[in-house]
């Protein structure tokens, strides 16, 4: 049986020219930077949100408030991710998400089940304007009637490879790789 297959799909320089390009988008969708407030999705979500803000920062002269939501508790699937689930923080911006555009940041986006759970946790925190959906990448799959507002890069990959958005700090680079899964010949 040999190893399951990693082939990059996008290079730190290609998702640094996405992350610009969705930096603009965003701002463009929101008229500006009033009341936008940027939520990164554990994990990976918070590093592309991260990036994000700096990406608007640099172009508009200011930084969104960011925060980071934790949906841990929030999955549909908690009784079967085992007894003992890893329960990380949400950090919401000072500001607060009342009456703003939260701009939710993942990595992927696939059935929406992830997107469903942070929807649930932001309206426990508070009653947001408006919600834009930013993903760095975008495969079919949904099983919920859930879609993206801004895109990096679309996918398209049989069901049983996954996309896989590596950040510095967690897996030491920037990245997209397609993992095929491993051959049984
Ligand atoms: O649209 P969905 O089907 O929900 O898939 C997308 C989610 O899958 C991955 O998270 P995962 O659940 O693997 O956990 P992680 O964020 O800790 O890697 C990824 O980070 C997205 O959040
Ligand atoms: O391809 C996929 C599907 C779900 N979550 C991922 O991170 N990648």
């Amino acid at each position: 049986m040999s190893p399951p297959s990693r082939i990059p799909l996008m290079d730190d320089a290609a998702v640094r020219r996405a992350l610009s390009r969705m930096a603009r988008e965003i701002v463009e969708r929101n008229g500006g930077l009033e009341g936008m407030v940027l939520m990164g999705i554990r994990r990976r979500g918070d590093s592309l949100a991260a990036l994000l803000r700096d990406e608007i920062a640099r172009a508009d002269g200011s930084a969104p408030p960011t925060g980071a939501l934790d949906i841990t508790l929030y999955r549909d699937d908690l009784a079967v991710v085992g007894p003992r689930p890893v329960i990380g923080e949400t950090d919401l911006p000072p500001s607060g998400i009342d009456g703003r555009t939260v701009v939710l940041v993942d990595d992927v986006l696939y059935t929406g089940r992830t997107v469903r759970a942070a929807l649930n946790e932001l309206m426990d925190w508070g009653r947001p304007d408006r919600v834009l959906l930013c993903v760095l990448a975008e495969r079919d799959g949904r099983e919920l009637p859930i879609r993206a507002d801004v895109v990096g890069r679309r996918v398209d990959v049989p069901g049983d490879e996954r996309v896989e958005v590596l950040v510095p700090e967690e897996d030491g680079r920037l990245g997209v790789d397609l993992v095929r899964p491993e051959d049984a010949a």
